[in-house]
């Protein structure tokens, strides 16, 4: 049977192995007559495409001019100190043991925390390397643990992430992160994650976190909960 994703050419051994999965497109495949039916390198005659810059595909989102710096509290857990979970059922706060992420974020100086997470194989996405959105996760609670410092609740309401370079399964990564600006209830933080120590950047991400009052803001969630 020729399966409707690959109805266009021969049907391959190839297709039923994720890791040779690469080769569909590729121009030996294309010869062999052996190529998807949703060709992506195949282009709509006509159509111009637009020229992206690879460093260009960064956020533009920016921190308000009205924003003021943020303020640590004073009795913030000081800089190298562990930040305690925020909550025991927390899928960012919990050990890998019990489904969790496995982050241990410290505090830093001022504003800034330091996540640091080995990348269990649980997480994986594409072959061998981390899914987008788990690493989105560890963006997210790190940034929000930054907001610990200043003794704030919050919860994120916006959150990007660019995915500059593959993180593979098992690699430590370091996450660094900060409240950039407070502006009323809105706090604005960035963050960028290092693989195995590399001096640049594997990724980055920025998250708009919003202040809450917890026992009102779970109030009537918490019973959806079976870690109580
Ligand atoms: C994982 C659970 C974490 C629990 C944390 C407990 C505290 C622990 C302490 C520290 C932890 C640090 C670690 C945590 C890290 C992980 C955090 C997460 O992943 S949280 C889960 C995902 N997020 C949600 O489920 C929110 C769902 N959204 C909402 O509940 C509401 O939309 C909420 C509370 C965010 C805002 O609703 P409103 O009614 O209170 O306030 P309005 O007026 O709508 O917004 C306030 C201001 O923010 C702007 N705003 C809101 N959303 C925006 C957005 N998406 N983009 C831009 N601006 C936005 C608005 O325009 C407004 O601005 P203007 O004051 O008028 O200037």
């Amino acid at each position: 049977m020729v399966s409707r994703r690959f109805a266009v050419g021969r049907r391959c051994s190839m297709d039923t192995f994720p890791p040779f999965s690469r080769l569909r497109w590729s121009p030996v495949r294309r010869r062999r007559g052996c190529v998807p039916a949703h060709d992506p390198l195949r282009r709509p005659a006509g159509r111009v495409e637009p020229q992206l810059d690879y460093l260009a595909m960064t956020s533009n989102w920016t921190v308000p001019g009205e924003a003021v710096s943020p303020v640590r509290h004073p009795e913030a857990p000081a800089p190298g100190e562990s930040i305690p979970a925020h909550w025991h059922g927390c899928f960012g706060c919990r050990g890998t043991g019990d489904g969790g992420l496995g982050l241990d974020v410290r505090a830093g100086e001022g504003a800034e925390v330091t996540g640091e997470i080995v990348v269990d194989p649980a997480f994986e996405g594409g072959p061998g390397v981390i899914h987008g959105g788990v690493l989105s996760s560890v963006f997210d609670e790190v940034m929000g643990f930054s907001a610990k410092l200043l003794a704030l609740e919050v919860v994120t309401a916006h959150l990007e992430v660019d995915f500059r370079s593959p993180v593979p399964v098992r690699s430590a990564l370091t996450v660094r992160a900060r409240v950039d600006g407070v502006l009323g209830r809105k706090l604005y933080a960035s963050a960028e994650v290092y693989v195995n120590g590399a001096a640049a950047p594997a990724g980055s991400a920025r998250a708009l976190f919003i202040t809450i009052d917890q026992a009102v803001h779970f109030r009537d969630l918490v019973g959806n909960s079976t870690r109580i």
